[in-house]
């Protein structure tokens, strides 16, 4: 019997608590995102053999196969050679995880089609392909997955998450992705697999939005991966990965938190990049050089991030205790660029309070972030993006933005009023202070791993 099953995990963008987050003393918020990752499943019974491939059509040789022999991964934790040599770590690290874990004794042939959303990646040299009833469009490139350019959404957590669900559910007909436990257990599995394959043990934050969608996160200790990869026999692996994956309280925190609604996040691609485990580097160097001084500024920033947070959650209150004064609060966001509206704050002139505590959070978080970049010599907020955001602040519809994540030359990220993100989009086209932007067609989808319906998918698989 052929079962096919089609689950979907977003992508992210990392709207404050970036570098903070790598200590558990601090949370983030981050956003997910309507770009998404979906992983379809194929299951049949086999005989004497189980073949696991993994195909990502969207990509020359996106396609991974592998024979295995189940008796490896009785207790162990064994590695996957590919049949024709060719290697995707994430999709390697995510089956032996798996095996090792369930430690299955039948054998399936299983294959997992992989459709990744078009905000992922560069769409140069690529081609679109849509489903049979036209729900569904995903871009085909022409170059390997290694060799086309990402837009920073953490395309692998979002692979190794939606790879991680397809995968149980293959073993377990009844998963319910609904089901809490269910959902953590794949969270647990994930972080390991993506910590395996990248060979450090980052904050999680992109592995925990996939999963749970957008949230206020704090992070694991290190140690519980840590521990499990220093397992020097294997024959302890599969037993110490179980007691770590169900028997481990982790201690995260994944707090459900989203935009207010009418409030969107624009997210803009910027040319030129840079490479987040260069500035994390430097950043923690400073922290271990200067403790006194990154306390005071960790502190201060940590307050601004979850001041953000905070009045969003008020606005989001108000737009349901009081929706007429809310719809009136968002034409005025409408009207409005930030500076005007903080001119009005300081004429007392201001009409919404609550828009102005939007702006001033944003505003300190940047102020801290820019404090960092200048300590740390890291290029969080650099001027080229200083100057940038400070431009959005004239846009009329605009509340302001971050540099998301680990800032530098990746990306910003504004939120505006609904009804003014396509003016923005448009009115920014031509201005030469915009010229380095490229505004992403996604916006926030809040929820985590969702199944999604087969049939948006026909004519694709
Ligand atoms: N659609 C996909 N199909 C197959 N593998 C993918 C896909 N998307 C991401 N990956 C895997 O993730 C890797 C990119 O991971 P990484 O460099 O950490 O980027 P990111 O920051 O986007 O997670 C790719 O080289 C590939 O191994
Ligand atoms: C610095 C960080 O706290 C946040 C980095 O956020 P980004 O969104 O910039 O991440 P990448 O997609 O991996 O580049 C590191 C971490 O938390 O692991």
């Amino acid at each position: 019997m052929t079962q096919t099953r089609i689950f979907s995990a977003p992508g992210k963008a990392f709207l404050a608590g970036g570098y903070l987050v790598l200590d558990a003393s601090y949370e983030a918020f981050v956003v997910a995102l309507s770009s998404r990752m979906h992983a379809a499943t194929s299951v049949q019974k086999a005989n004497d053999t189980t073949t696991i491939t993994v195909k990502s059509p969207q990509f020359k040789e996106g396609e991974w196969s592998f024979n295995i022999d189940l008796t490896q991964f009785k207790q162990n934790k064994a590695s996957l050679k590919e049949k024709d040599g060719r290697r995707n770590p994430f999709v390697e690290s995510t089956i032996s995880t798996i095996l090792s874990y369930l430690q299955p004794i039948e054998n399936y042939t299983i294959t997992i089609t992989i459709f990744s959303d078009s905000g992922y990646h560069s769409q140069v040299n690529s081609v679109p392909k849509s489903s049979t009833n036209k729900l569904r469009t995903f871009q085909y490139h022409s170059a390997p997955i290694t060799e086309v350019s990402k837009t920073g959404l953490g395309s692998s957590a979002g692979l190794v998450t939606s790879l991680t669900i397809a995968l149980l559910s293959c073993y377990d007909s009844k998963l319910d992705i609904k089901d809490e436990p269910t959902l953590l257990k794949v969270h647990n599995l994930a972080q390991v697999a993506h910590c395996l394959a990248q060979g450090k043990v980052g904050s999680g934050f992109d592995v925990a939005t996939a999963t749970f969608g957008s949230i206020v996160y704090r992070r694991f200790n290190p140690s519980l991966i840590n521990d499990l990869s220093a397992i020097e026999d294997n024959t302890k692996f599969s037993e110490a990965l179980v007691k770590l994956v169900d028997e481990t309280n982790w201690k995260i925190t994944h707090n459900k938190c989203c935009l207010p609604s009418g409030i969107k996040l624009l997210m803009g691609d910027i040319v030129g990049g840079s490479e987040t485990p260069k500035l994390v580097s430097k950043v923690l160097a400073w922290r271990k050089a200067e403790p006194e001084k990154s306390l005071e500024l960790w502190t201060n920033l940590n307050n601004a991030n979850m001041s953000l947070v905070s009045v969003l959650q008020n606005l989001q209150a108000l737009s349901k205790e009081n929706p007429e004064r809310y719809q009136l609060l968002l034409k005025y966001l409408n009207n409005n660029s930030a500076i005007e509206i903080d001119q009005a704050a300081s004429e007392k002139k201001l009409e919404f309070s609550e828009v102005e505590d939007v702006i001033v959070a944003i505003r300190t978080i940047r102020k801290y972030l820019k404090q960092m970049t200048v300590a740390t010599g890291a290029e969080i907020e650099p001027d080229e993006q200083t100057e940038l955001l400070d431009a959005t602040e004239s846009l009329t519809g605009c509340l302001g933005g971050v540099v998301p994540g680990a800032g530098g030359y990746d990306a910003i990220c504004i939120l505006v009023g609904e009804e003014s993100v396509k003016k923005i989009a448009e009115s920014t086209k031509g201005q030469e202070k915009f010229k380095s932007v490229k505004w992403l067609d996604l916006e926030e989808q809040a929820e985590g791993i969702v199944e999604e319906d087969p049939k948006d998918f026909e004519g694709l698989i």
